[in-house]
């Protein structure tokens, strides 16, 4: 915007430059950059006398929202800092108000701090908010650091207390959005309620400054409305009506300054002038004519007058300037002011209603046009920041479209996101919520801490190390096995394998892949009491003490949060490191904690470039960024939406192959954050896509896609489930790193759809059950050396049948075929099938449950979930088991072919795992699911082929 457009009328005869004669300062309703570089803005001092700035959000959207002007400051903050959108709008807006405060500065000067102000308004998100408006204004007033700044702060009823305490302190405040005498009154008695506080602590009163800005254009475009409405519609009092256009709010500022002149006069504020206090000036705001019927000048001629400010827009500075006319106009027939609003009154304009509402809708609107700028800052970064960040697209059928678009805008007006990192458990139930939010700040936590957790790391190199062994359940277990996977082995430094089974033949395989003498084991457990890693700790020190002796501490590290069992066997044990976790952290969010930190620097991983990918994330995910540019919010809406009001529950995950694992950890955190009171989201993972004529209508797709190394298969895939119209989420990662980056997206997208589906995603009551039932197994166990007995509804050869009396009574028995072909006939559409395989994990398994599953896929057209117990149990088991009843399983259960021991237990690992599955089935059997179990006897291998033959068949 030119602010100078025209040579204007100089010296003396500048109507702008007369004002002062009348006592009335003259002031700009604008700011931005390029006017106060080149020049303009000291010009208009210079040539027009102009005495102080004023900015609102609204004005910086314009100057920042559009154009190029800050693109250099935009691509320097970028280059060395990762920041949200809000400290990028920020940093700039304290720029040019800094910039905007040295040009006016000789204006403080010379009048001895009565003009020459800037003012730089607090967010407008907390309009409502006393305490937060206060510390807003002492950030602000800070970072500026100018004395002739002045913070800008709403006249509402929770600003004006705000008010009175920043006086207090001493800071320059501008009071806004005042529209109603009486919010005018509080807010004059704020100021010197405020400054005798200060003098009642023996502080100087003097060399404060405060305006309250009285709005004046907006009051009359509401009431003209009113009274134009009226009109239109016959109104008796027509005529008396239209003798009030464009009236009423200079009748109304009139008033307020009669306020004024009462109160400077009383006794109480002569006291505090005594004592040096500067009065608290009427400011004249929102003066430009919005009316094309009225003069462009009209609210700056018709309100001069002594001890008063007018903050004036350019377009009518400009005209001013060029037409304007100057006369002692504020104090002239005040008794026709009083007449004015009498009459406004009388007609039932309801003056009183409509201050109110432009409170409110000022609010709002400053909301909005801050929204607008974030929003504006947000997309600019996005396309500075190029490659640096992963992108997200939506490709979603229309209907699905409107009502995410929908939530995203009533997440937008409600400030839900502000609310989450606010720590507001009103999000979601209302419980505890807030108590386990911590994972929002870890990421700058971890950075905080990466001097030592580099030390550690080259410590972990300089050992030598041949691999890492981690030991760990759920959270503790599937972030690192991202890791491994995604990253393979660094060169100088161990291979990480993660164990995360009581299968004695799964384990003795990783005892076998290690070299016992050569293994940093890291065991990881944030409650430290979960059975799982504890007894394979106990088991593998065990090993390794046979081969290091007394120096097999050394070779361990624990994972674990503060004051958990684990540290104490870890110091009763003398391992080498004790790394601590956030007790306010649960185990699925856990993964940019130390509970994925520290195994990715022990393996390699590049923590600064790992860790600021994270960082990445978590500013895109920032409460200054807008719902529908922020991408863990816009996913979370997607899922939420999808699930709760089209019934597409079942999130089916694909992943590119480099980052192939990222499954494993997201199900965890959709499943066992999301499914519980019989609500939740579905996770299938590795379900090769197929053609779209094999789903049913209870997707959504969501499509990790790596741009460096996509499949071409897959691409295709998507391509033709778009083009059918399934909903598809893509994000496209530019570099594996990014994993990180989306383990940050993902969390929150899982709060915000926990928020949507009306759950608290952090507690995970269903798995708790199965534990239970597993522990009176093992308890019964170590009592009489013998599982309870359990029969069989029904054998067939290799196979046994176990169910509890409703699913046994359901399938009647028979052979293999029948019962089969009885379970999976339960199936209808939207339910999805769950093989849940207690058997070793490895690529015969996997390949074997992977083809199974597909196999039930096409036959039912249902989603299906290939599962390994018991590390599902920590993960998808809890929406197995509390989410939707929409699951049909059919659990798998083998002989061991051979066990081995816990030791200092009586039961072994083998009996541990079949307490599992048992202990399992029973809750998903008290909670009415469709389960069956199938027992296979002797060789694994066979019997897993006929099952699934017998499956095949029985489709
Ligand atoms: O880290 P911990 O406390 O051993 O827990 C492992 C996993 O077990 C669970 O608590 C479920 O049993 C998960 O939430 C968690 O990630
Ligand atoms: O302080 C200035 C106000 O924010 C501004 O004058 C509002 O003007 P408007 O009503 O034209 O938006």
């Amino acid at each position: 915007m030119n602010v100078v457009h025209k040579a204007g009328v100089q010296g003396s005869a500048n109507p702008l430059k007369a004002l002062e004669s009348f006592g009335q300062s003259p002031w700009l309703d604008f700011i931005q950059r390029s006017y106060t570089d080149n020049g303009s803005l000291k010009k208009l001092v210079d040539e027009d006398g102009l005495k102080g700035v004023t900015s609102n959000p609204a004005i910086f959207q314009k100057a920042m929202g559009q154009g190029t002007d800050y693109d250099p400051q935009y691509k320097d903050i970028l280059a060395h800092r990762i920041v949200d959108a809000g400290t990028l709008y920020e940093t700039m807006a304290i720029d040019d108000i800094k910039a905007a405060a040295k040009v006016l500065y000789p204006v403080y000067e010379a009048t001895k701090g009565l003009d020459g102000y800037v003012s730089l308004e607090v967010s407008p998100y907390l309009a409502r908010d006393t305490h937060g408006t206060v510390d807003e204004a002492r950030r602000l007033w800070k970072a500026v650091d100018a004395r002739n700044l002045m913070i800008k702060i709403p006249g509402t009823d929770e600003g004006a207390p705000a008010v009175r305490t920043v006086i207090a302190d001493g800071l320059n405040i501008n009071v806004t959005l005042l529209f109603s005498l009486d919010a005018y009154k509080d807010v004059l008695e704020a100021y010197i309620a405020g400054l005798e506080d200060r003098h009642a602590k023996g502080l100087p009163v003097s060399g404060i400054a405060s305006v309250a800005s009285f709005f004046v254009s907006r009051i009359d475009g509401k009431i003209d409305k009113k009274i134009d409405q009226r009109v239109a519609a016959g109104d008796k009092d027509a005529d008396s009506l239209k003798a009030l256009r464009g009236k009423v709010a200079i009748a109304n500022a009139k008033l307020a300054y009669l306020h004024w002149q009462e109160v400077t006069k009383s006794e109480r504020w002569q006291k505090l002038a005594a004592l040096g206090a500067q009065t608290q000036r009427l400011l004249w705001a929102s003066t430009g004519t919005k009316d094309k019927a009225y003069s462009d000048v009209l609210y700056v001629e018709e309100l001069i007058g002594p001890d008063t400010v007018n903050t004036i827009p350019p377009a009518t500075f400009d005209a001013f300037r060029d037409h304007g006319k100057v006369r002692a106009s504020l104090t002239e027939d005040v008794e026709g002011a009083r007449h004015v609003l009498a009459e406004a009154k009388r007609l039932g304009l309801d003056l009183a209603g409509v201050t109110v509402t432009l409170v409110d809708e000022g609010v709002a609107s400053f909301a909005d046009a801050f929204d607008d700028l974030l929003g504006s800052v947000a997309r600019k970064q996005n396309v500075l920041l190029g490659d640096r960040l992963t992108e997200t697209t939506l490709d979603l059928p229309a209907d699905i479209d409107a009502a995410v678009k929908a939530s995203l805008e009533s997440w937008r007006q409600d400030g839900t996101v502000r609310r989450i990192w606010a720590r507001d458990a009103k999000v979601w139930t209302g419980k505890d919520e807030a108590k386990w939010l911590k994972w929002l700040g870890i990421v700058d936590d971890r950075l905080a801490d990466l001097p030592a957790l580099e030390a550690f790391q080259a410590e972990v190199k300089q050992k030598g190390f041949k691999d890492i062994l981690l030991l760990g359940m759920g959270g503790s277990s599937l972030g690192p096995e991202v890791l491994a996977e995604t990253f393979g082995k660094h060169e100088g430094f161990p291979h990480l394998y993660v164990l995360d089974s009581t299968d004695p033949q799964q384990i003795r395989a990783f005892e076998k892949k290690i070299d016992l003498a050569k293994t940093l084991f890291i065991v990881s457990s944030k409650s430290g009491g979960t059975l799982e890693p504890n007894i394979l700790k106990a088991y593998f020190f065990e090993a390794a003490k046979k081969v290091l002796g007394d120096k097999v501490g050394g070779h361990f590290v624990a994972v674990t949060d503060p004051g958990s069992h684990m540290e104490e066997v870890a110091k009763k044990d003398g391992f080498w490191k004790i790394f601590y976790g956030e007790k306010e952290i649960g185990g699925r969010y856990s993964v940019l904690s130390n509970f994925g930190i520290v195994p990715a620097a022990a393996s390699g991983v590049p923590l600064k470039p790992f860790l600021d990918s994270a960082l990445y994330g978590a500013r895109a995910s920032a409460a200054s960024v807008p719902p529908a540019l922020n991408p863990g919010v816009q996913l979370g809406t997607v899922l939420g939406v999808a699930g709760t009001q089209f019934g597409r529950d079942k999130v089916t995950i694909v992943a590119s192959p480099g980052i192939h694992d990222l499954g494993a950890w997201l199900e965890q955190l959709i499943a066992e954050s999301t499914g519980k009171i019989g609500k939740g989201l579905v996770p299938i993972d590795q379900e090769t896509l197929g053609a779209p004529a094999l789903y049913g209508k209870d997707r959504v797709f969501a499509y990790l896609r790596l741009a460096a190394k996509p499949d071409a298969e897959q691409d295709e895939a998507i391509k033709a489930l778009v083009a059918a119209g399934e909903p598809v989420v893509t994000i496209t990662l530019h570099h594996p790193l990014q994993i990180a980056q989306e383990f940050f997206h993902w969390e929150f997208a899982t709060a915000v759809a926990g928020s949507i589906l009306g759950i608290d995603p952090f507690d995970q009551p269903d798995v708790e059950a199965s534990k239970i039932e597993t522990k009176k197994l093992t308890t019964a166990y170590n009592e009489t050396g013998t599982l309870p007995a359990e029969t069989p509804f029904a054998t067939d050869g290799a196979f046994a049948f176990f169910a509890d009396p409703a699913n046994a009574a359901a399938l009647k028995g028979g052979s293999t075929a029948e019962i089969l072909k009885a379970h999976f006939g339960r199936v209808k559409a939207g339910d999805y099938v769950g093989l849940l395989a207690y058997v070793e994990r490895d690529a015969a398994t996997i390949a074997w449950i992977q083809a199974t599953r597909l196999a039930i896929r096409d036959a039912l057209k249902v989603a299906t979930a290939a599962e390994f117990g018991p590390r599902f149990l920590h993960s998808t088991g809890q929406a197995y088991k509390g989410g939707p009843n929409s699951g049909v399983f059919l659990q798998i259960t083998a002989d061991d072919v051979a066990d081995l021991p816990v030791p200092g237990e009586k039961y072994t690992f083998g009996v541990v795992k079949a307490a599992q599955a048992r202990g399992d089935f029973d809750v998903l059997a008290e909670r009415g699911r469709r389960a069956l179990r199938v027992h296979v006897s002797g060789d694994l291998a066979s019997g897993l082929r006929a099952l699934g033959q017998a499956i095949d068949a029985a489709l």
